[in-house]
């Protein structure tokens, strides 16, 4: 009976090929092991590998790129900007300001301007990174602004509308906020965010390049000099933008200006500028670059005349 048994449980196995001089069973090359034990050790060595291969893996996207994203500003912008981007770009057919924008509609409350900010915040926390000025610096944006209370203000720069919100939704009432930013779907999804924020009466927003702009002010708006100028578009258009706007003469003396990322990515010639030149007092804000653990800061800049 057992010995059934046995022959019913092996029996299924092929019989080792034999020699056929020799009759002895042909063993496994190489390896001193029939055919059977040596598929076995394939077997095991492929999960192994794939198991190994996994946890790196693992490791490398739960904890190394985003230890070295957060404390490193090349990475963090190198990541977030281009692989993820265009990644998830790529993978739900969307842009990422139409992401932001959808985040938006789904969190935040209509006309409430301060939900608006929380939401695009939790979106860029927990979601995707983007490049507003973010709540860190935003409050120092905040307090730069309530301390100004400026009648005239202007910002360079508007990407999704984050810091148009922040600032517009501070300002006194019958003050106008120009924001300018030449890229037109930035500026289509910026517009829903503004007026999803209830605040499309204190923004003009134009589309356009601010060396065009920045001269047709006068003509536009019938301004004369800002109070105050949020500098946040491209880092190489700082320097040529505030030499324009002294051009225009459209800074007046205590005028004020606060630039953004003037460490990550950084405006050396700008700082340079400010700091080194008799027109200006100018002090910097040490912070972080937005929703990361790289430093970052805004440089607040009193024109002098
Ligand atoms: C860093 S984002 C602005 C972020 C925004 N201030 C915020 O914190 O929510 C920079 C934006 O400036 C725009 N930009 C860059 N150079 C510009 C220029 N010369 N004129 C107008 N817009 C410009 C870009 O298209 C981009 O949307
Ligand atoms: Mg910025």
């Amino acid at each position: 009976m057992c010995e059934l048994l046995w022959k019913e449980a092996v029996g299924k196995r092929e019989e080792p090929k034999k020699d056929r001089i020799r009759g002895e069973p042909i063993r496994a090359r190489g390896s001193g092991e029939c055919g059977n034990c040596s598929d076995r050790k394939m077997l095991l060595s492929f999960l192994a590998v794939s198991s190994l291969g996994a946890a790196v893996l693992y490791a490398l996207f739960s904890w190394l790129i985003p230890a070295v994203v957060q404390y490193n500003g090349w990475w963090a912008l190198f990541w977030h900007d281009v692989i993820v981007e265009k990644t998830l770009d790529t993978l739900t057919r969307s842009t990422r300001p139409q992401r932001l924008l959808r985040a938006v509609q789904q969190k935040a409350i209509k006309g409430d301007p301060q939900s608006v900010i929380s939401a695009i915040d939790y979106f860029c926390r927990h979601s995707e990174w983007a490049m507003n000025v973010g709540d860190e610096k935003g409050s120092i944006l905040d307090s730069v602004v309530c301390e100004v209370c400026p009648t005239t203000a202007l910002e360079l720069g508007t990407y999704c509308g984050y810091s148009t919100v922040r600032i517009a939704r501070l300002l006194p009432p019958g003050t106008k906020l120009i924001t300018l930013e030449f890229n037109p779907a930035f500026a289509a999804v910026a517009r829903q965010v503004i007026e999803y924020a209830g605040l499309q009466n204190k923004v003009c927003l134009v589309e356009g390049a601010s060396g065009d702009l920045i001269p047709k002010m006068c003509q536009m708006f019938g301004i004369k000099t800002f109070d105050f100028v949020f500098i946040d578009h491209w880092k190489d258009r700082y320097l040529p933008d505030i030499k324009l706007l002294e051009e225009c003469q459209l800074l007046r003396k205590g005028s004020i200006l606060l630039a953004d990322n003037v460490i990550c990515p950084g405006t050396p010639e700008y700082l340079e500028y400010v700091r080194n030149s008799p027109h200006y007092e100018s002090k910097y804000f040490k912070s972080h670059l937005e929703y990361t653990k790289v430093e970052d800061g805004l440089e607040k800049s009193v024109f002098l005349g």
